[in-house]
């Protein structure tokens, strides 16, 4: 198959996952990019076979992978939904290889995102816990309603559920949403932030902003903010009902990445929304 000029050689790690499957279906569906490689870890079952039969495409002539270096070598751009360890790995590689990396993995730390700032330096890095346009039009809703709603008389309560397999808590969308709503009030999360009720636990104390987290069955992202104030209550609810949403969302993120410098962005960054 021959590959159209200017367009953007695209590699998915974690390819044999329920997002980097994803990945390559959408790849192969949008003009102007094409995947030029598809890694997994050491042992998986995938190795060796083709990351398009993977993806129930049929056959594409790329070959899963576990040798990242020579892969990188020759792409633009890593999209990564894998786990924090892997994916702090492959932002060293994208580095090395001056190439963009887009990461939708959740569940970093404060030390994991010093390490990405580092390699931003060298690598156009686009982070989100939510790579779908909803999410973050939604979050600029969640600053904006935050914002208006006096903390001494509306309560904010993030709640989420996903799927049985999630492995961490609460998600980044919610996260990214608390972030949202902290930004509206003009307080750190970090402080303000109730993860846990459980007990005895005293009456709510006025500022916070609480998580609830639910996990179950095959839901593959169910967000809401609600500001919850005397006598009346806002809900902002978000459902993604196909991960194809956060595929496309990387992808858009990839080809705009790749005009911009070395450096960390975000996807209000990419959509035009980091200032609304
Ligand atoms: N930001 C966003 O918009 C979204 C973010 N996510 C996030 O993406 C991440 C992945 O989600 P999901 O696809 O459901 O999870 P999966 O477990 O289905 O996929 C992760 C894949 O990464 C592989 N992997 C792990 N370590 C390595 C490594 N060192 N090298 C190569 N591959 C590796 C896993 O292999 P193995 O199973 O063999 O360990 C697995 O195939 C999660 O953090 C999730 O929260 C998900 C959806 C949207
Ligand atoms: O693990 C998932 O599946 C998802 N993870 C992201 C998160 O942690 O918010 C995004 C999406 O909700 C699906």
């Amino acid at each position: 198959m021959t590959t159209p000029t200017g367009s953007m050689g695209l590699i998915v790690v974690g390819a044999a996952g329920r997002m980097g499957q994803a990945l390559i279906r959408t790849i192969a569906d949008i003009e102007g990019v094409h995947l030029t490689g598809a890694i997994e870890r050491p042992g998986s079952d995938a190795l060796g076979k083709d990351a398009g039969e993977l993806a129930g495409l049929g056959s594409n002539g790329v070959i899963v992978t576990d040798d990242a270096l020579p892969v990188f070598a020759q792409a633009e751009g890593v999209l990564d939904f894998t786990a924090p360890a892997a994916t702090l790995g492959f932002a060293e590689l994208a580095a090395q290889a001056r190439i963009v990396h887009v990461i939708g993995t959740t569940g970093m730390d404060e030390s994991h995102e010093a390490r990405l700032h580092a390699a931003s330096r060298h690598a156009r890095i686009v982070k989100s816990g939510n790579m779908s346009l909803g999410v973050n039009l939604l979050s600029v809703l969640v600053r904006q309603a935050a914002k208006a709603l006096e903390a001494s008389d509306w309560d904010i309560e993030v709640l989420e559920m996903h799927h049985r397999h999630k492995v961490d808590a609460p998600s980044g969308t919610a996260l990214l949403l608390g972030e949202a709503a902290a930004e509206g009030r003009e307080i750190g999360l970090g402080q303000h932030s109730v993860r846990i009720r459980d007990g005895h636990t005293g009456p709510r104390e006025p500022g916070t902003i609480g998580f609830a987290t639910l996990r179950g069955g095959s839901v593959i992202g169910e967000h809401s903010v609600l500001l919850a104030g005397e006598g009346e209550t806002v809900e902002l609810t978000h459902r993604a009902i196909d991960r194809s949403i956060f595929a496309r969302g990387a992808v858009r993120a990839a080809l705009w990445a790749r005009a911009q410098k070395p450096g960390y962005y975000s996807m209000l960054d990419v959509l035009g929304l980091a200032d609304h």
